[in-house]
């Protein structure tokens, strides 16, 4: 049986691509849509399929709160792969509708904040309406008495559903990507690849001058590269954050591992999300003294010293 996977669906959705990059070899049988976020990571923990693929963040809008609210407060799961693919939104319709006809727009929220140039540009008085995804818009509009006119969505999920484009690139970025992770029930860790992420969130202990610097400061002496800083409410009242961080390395590099040591003590909990081959541009150069072999290196001394032996 092959390794089944829950995505943000219907078919056509932008999970959806990525999903069938991250597993180019999954047959069609083993791809299993979901209507929403919240639905992909329940199928996870029941264990209904072996692992899912969600949105994690967008190049212009952001963080997408609902996988975000999943992987801190959830129940753990964690994330092993990664993959971020170009966007671009097409306005679909049904055959035969002008733009002039458009007073009701359907797509997901990411989506119309990517697009909301055009939209005001070129429909500044149709309304707006939220669905779980983009092709999910382009599946309401194709339906027969449809309570919308038009779908802003993928090229792909148009042309599934039987739409017409209106207007074509309609993003206010041409070059706008966004990152997806898949998703697994804890398990082994992907093996180190010399070009990982680790993921996690820290739940400083309480706010006072210096907390978020020292947090930092765990990576920064010890030549761990951020490259995701993410503050976000931990629903515990205003004023109450957590902080979402992606840093260059594998949790097995010693550095990584020591900076993960120190968060740790510093924090009143942190939450080890993963360690995954990095998609895309290659890691920083490391800072002199913050190479993997340094920090070995500097262990074995420290056990000569500690052993009585002159250093
Ligand atoms: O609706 C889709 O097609 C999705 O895959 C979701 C999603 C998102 O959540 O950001 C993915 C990429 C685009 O930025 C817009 C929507």
């Amino acid at each position: 049986m092959p390794n089944r996977y829950a995505y943000l669906g219907p078919a056509g959705t932008f999970t959806e691509a990525a999903l069938r990059t991250l597993e180019p070899d999954a047959p069609a049988e083993a791809l299993v849509p979901c209507s929403g976020v919240d639905a992909v990571f329940a199928e996870v923990r029941s264990a209904g399929v072996d692992g899912g693929v969600v949105p994690l963040e967008n190049s212009v809008e952001g963080g997408v709160t609902a996988t975000l609210a999943e992987l801190i407060n959830g129940e753990p799961l964690l994330v092993t792969a990664e993959t971020a693919i170009p966007v671009a939104f097409t306005l679909f319709a049904r055959p035969g509708t002008s733009l002039s006809d458009v007073k009701r727009v359907a797509t997901h929220p990411h989506a119309l904040a990517q697009c909301r140039g055009w939209m005001t540009r070129n429909l500044p008085d149709a309304e707006a309406c939220a669905l779980a995804s983009t092709a999910a818009a382009a599946q309401a509009v194709a339906e027969p008495g449809s309570a919308y006119d038009a779908a802003i969505a993928a090229g792909i999920a148009g042309e599934r559903y039987g739409l017409s484009p209106l207007a074509e690139g309609i993003a206010d970025r041409s070059d706008a990507a966004t990152r997806f992770v898949r998703i697994t029930r804890p398990g082994p860790l992907p093996a180190p690849t010399g070009h990982d992420c680790t993921s996690l969130v820290a739940f400083p202990h309480d706010d006072r001058p210096g907390a978020l610097m020292e947090l930092l400061n765990q990576f920064a002496v010890r030549g761990v590269n951020l490259t995701r800083l993410e503050s976000r409410p931990t629903g515990d009242g205003l004023g109450r954050y957590c902080f979402c961080i992606d840093a260059d390395g594998h949790v097995s590099d010693p550095h990584v591992g020591e900076a993960l040591m120190g968060l740790r003590r510093i924090c009143a909990d942190v939450r080890f999300l993963g360690s995954f081959p990095r998609s895309g541009s290659p890691a920083v150069t490391p800072l002199r003294g913050t190479t993997a072999p340094d920090f070995p290196a500097a262990e074995r001394w420290l056990e000569r010293i500690r052993s009585g032996e002159v250093a």
